[in-house]
């Protein structure tokens, strides 16, 4: 029998509404039947009446529980996994909050604002045995651990270089000219870097670093260089070079690539090429379609090529998720693939694990270093209310 896990949703903004859809989608329509996801509160800081009206839009159940505020959710006694989908800034704060009350965490990219927040709460987990994950949805495609395994399969050979390209065009200096919107906000940790940069990473990571042997994980040089959006200061291009060393075969490098303000996809139709590109001395591995949803794959060794399409199964969300000229990305009704992190993290309380088997808490941090290193480097700062690990703030 599958066993229920019961949900408290933080926070009800357009993510929440996504995320929450596809939670609620019967698990077996996608080969899982270890675990059924129910939806049991939700909390809105905009009043109990929006928690209300967002749990009717998602379909909880009715007698869902709709809250005023995240405290009520986080003492809920019928919760058992709280997703987190606040806008940066707010993540260490409220994910804090859950795990004092003896919630566990799931939290929305990117995890926090800064690294040393990361390790606070990684420790908190750890005082409480509790489960935390970050919600990096990417990681837990099908399409994504094919990727990993087809790396250690060797198959590649040495994988030695990674380049991508998470760009996508929110037209920010006439979108979001009044700097108020999270994506440019300083108060909000905008910026391109915590917002698309951390795609770009995942999948230099996941190929480059999580395929390695546990012990034998090394944490990357960085060498960056950021382009600000001058109206608010946050980065509005971002450009890495990371160098994995390596015990055997070499170092490794990765390039990741990150803009609110250009397009690795113009024409929307995948003309510019793969945004991903995964280079062993026997083959490449070619990834296509948005960097944080991609679609198809391109395997091309010395004696052919093999092109694979990822479906995404229904149904679900379908949340008319659309490119910078307003074509549609997925159909409606299709799974939006947010699905799999949450069965991986339902799953994971079920067996009684405190982490994520695809990305760990160790990686979030390291990846949460580079991060702060690439600011540094470029003497990007955000507000030291966002950036201080002392709990509680008023944000
Ligand atoms: N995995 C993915 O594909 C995506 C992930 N994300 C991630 O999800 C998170 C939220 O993004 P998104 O849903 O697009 O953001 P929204 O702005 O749509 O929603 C954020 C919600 O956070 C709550 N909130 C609390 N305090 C504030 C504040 N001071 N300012 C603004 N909102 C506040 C509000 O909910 P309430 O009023 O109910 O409290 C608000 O609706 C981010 O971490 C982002 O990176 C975003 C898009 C896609
Ligand atoms: O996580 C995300 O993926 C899709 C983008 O449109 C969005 O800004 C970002 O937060």
């Amino acid at each position: 029998m599958p066993e229920t896990i019961r949900w408290g949703i933080l926070a009800t903004g357009g993510i929440a509404v996504t995320f929450t859809k596809d939670l609620l989608v019967d698990p077996k329509t996608r080969g899982v039947d270890k675990v059924v996801h129910t939806v049991t509160a939700a909390a809105s800081s905009s009043g109990a009446s929006r928690a209300k009206s967002f749990l009717e839009e998602v379909g909880a159940p009715s007698d869902a529980k709709g809250y005023g505020s995240y405290e009520e959710l986080a003492k809920d006694p019928n919760v058992d996994i709280i997703y987190v989908s606040t806008p940066h800034s707010h993540h260490y704060q409220n994910a804090m909050l859950c795990l004092e009350a003896g919630k566990n965490v799931l939290v929305e990219k990117a995890f926090t604002v800064n690294a040393p927040q990361a390790r606070k709460l990684a420790e908190k987990a750890k005082e409480k045995n509790l489960f935390l994950m970050e919600a990096v949805w990417t990681r837990y495609f099908p399409l994504s651990i094919y990727v990993r395994e087809l790396i250690t399969s060797g198959k590649l050979g040495n994988v030695t270089k990674v380049s991508v390209d998470n760009s996508v065009d929110f037209n920010p200096y006439e979108k979001f000219a009044d700097g108020k919107h999270r994506l440019v906000n300083p108060d909000l940790a905008g910026g391109a870097l915590l917002d698309l940069g951390i795609y770009s990473l995942t999948w230099v990571f996941q190929t480059l670093y999580h395929t390695q042997p546990a012990g034998d994980r090394k944490p990357p040089k960085v060498l960056s260089s950021i382009r600000k959006y001058e109206p608010t200061g946050v980065d509005e291009t971002t450009t890495m070079l990371l160098t994995f060393p390596r015990t055997t075969g070499g170092d490794a490098h990765g390039i990741a690539m990150t803009s609110v303000a250009l397009s690795a996809d113009v024409d929307g139709k995948g003309s510019a090429g793969p945004a991903i590109r995964i280079q062993g001395k026997k083959g490449e591995l070619q990834v296509l379609g948005p960097v944080s949803r991609p679609t198809q794959t391109r395997l091309i060794l010395k004696d052919g090529v093999e092109d694979k399409t990822w479906p995404f199964p229904g149904p679900g969300a379908g949340s008319g998720w659309k490119n910078g000229f307003g074509d549609s990305l997925n159909a409606e009704g299709e799974g939006h693939g947010m699905f799999w992190e949450a069965d991986e993290a339902a799953i994971a309380l079920i067996e009684g694990r405190k982490e994520s088997r695809f990305e760990d808490l160790e990686e979030s941090i390291v990846i949460m270093e580079v991060m702060d290193e690439v600011r540094r480097q470029n003497g990007f700062t955000l507000p030291e209310k966002i950036e201080t690990t002392r709990y509680p703030v008023d944000l």
